[in-house]
């Protein structure tokens, strides 16, 4: 609220009045279908758009993992993506995704990363004809998950220019490299198909990644991608997560799952809006909220969290 008053010397002053409402431990607050959010100062801004259309100069990777391709929208997708890379398996899906050699020499990955118990040979063989190279990693103490977010982190640090990909020791040479390079380097954009909804353990690893993100990756920024489902993580502090383009992402469902163990939670944004709601596997989980904040909504957690996010394909279909 702001107060305009004039002093003596008939001089114009505005004071702006913040009313700091308090709310009670664990409350909620019902929205309309549709709200205004304000932009708030200071907060960590998680941009949605970036991931169906990342900034161009900006270091981003794609990682596909062995499980069908089901975005509907996977061809826009991969135009975007600078670097691709295809986790053992992964590059099977790709294969068969495409029904002709024309279409597949045109979406060739990059990389072939894996222990390759998973890589059928055709597929190797065909892909490594075409130019793509292969970086068999056989240790048997990472997934081929982890040693492909590992790469994206040594391709990133300028490390895989200057060094041949031959050197690569195949045991565990990534994670051997990974150990070197800067704790702190510039952001990665990372879209994971897969990874998420099919077996359980391989579910829980990619969640546990997640979490261990900031620890074990810290360059990156991930988001896991299902036919269902956005999933990212929400880190400690506050957030506001924007999607400005054709309010793709208004009225899509969403869940706030503190997998990482107990959080306090305030939103602004969503349909069932809580306040200092404590949130925790064993206790209140908030599933089937609903984004009705019309370009972004806040997330206010005392430690990272989980998000989930429906995809509704007739809107994001709309980017281009
Ligand atoms: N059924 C699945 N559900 C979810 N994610 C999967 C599934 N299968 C594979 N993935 C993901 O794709 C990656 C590559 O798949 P691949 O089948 O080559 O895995 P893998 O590491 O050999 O697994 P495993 O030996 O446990 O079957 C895995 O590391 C995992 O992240
Ligand atoms: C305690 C322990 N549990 C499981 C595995 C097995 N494992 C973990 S990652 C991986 C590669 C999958 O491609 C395999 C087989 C291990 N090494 N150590």
């Amino acid at each position: 609220m702001r107060l305009n008053y004039f002093n003596n010397l008939n001089n114009e002053y505005s004071i702006d009045i913040y009313l700091i409402m308090t709310f009670p431990k664990n409350h909620v607050i019902e929205n309309e279908e549709k709200i205004r959010v304000q932009k708030p100062q200071g907060s960590n801004v998680v941009n949605l758009d970036i991931v169906f259309n990342p900034i161009s100069p900006h270091n981003n990777a794609l990682i596909i993992l062995n499980q069908s391709i089901s975005i509907v929208n996977f061809l826009k997708v991969w135009e975007h993506y600078r670097l691709k890379i295809c986790a053992d398996g992964g590059a099977n899906r790709l294969f068969d995704f495409f029904s002709k050699d024309e279409d597949r020499k045109n979406h060739l990955p990059d990389y072939i990363i894996g222990d390759f118990d998973s890589l059928r040979d055709d597929v190797k063989r065909w892909y490594e004809s075409h130019g793509v190279k292969t970086i068999k990693q056989s240790t048997q103490y990472a997934t081929d998950l982890n040693k492909c977010l590992d790469f994206v982190e040594i391709y990133y640090d300028g490390m895989v220019n200057s060094l041949a990909i031959e050197n690569i020791n195949d045991y565990d040479g990534i994670l051997k490299l990974h150990a070197q390079i800067k704790r702190k380097g510039s952001k990665i954009d990372v879209l994971i198909l897969g990874g998420i909804d099919g077996r359980f353990d391989h579910t829980i690893h990619s969640i546990s990644l997640l979490l261990k993100l900031s620890d074990l990756n810290p360059n990156l920024s991930a988001f896991f991608i299902t036919f269902t489902d956005l999933i990212f993580l929400i880190p400690k502090g506050s957030n506001s997560i924007e999607f400005n383009t054709i309010q793709s992402f208004h009225g899509s469902n969403c869940g706030l799952l503190p997998l990482g163990g107990p959080v306090v939670l305030s939103t602004s944004g969503l349909k069932w809006d809580v306040k200092n709601w404590e949130s925790s596997i064993k206790g209140a989980v908030s599933s089937s909220n609903r984004i009705v904040g019309d370009s972004r909504f806040l997330i206010n957690t005392n430690d990272d969290l989980v998000l989930s996010i429906e995809l509704d394909y007739d809107k994001i279909s709309n980017y281009e």
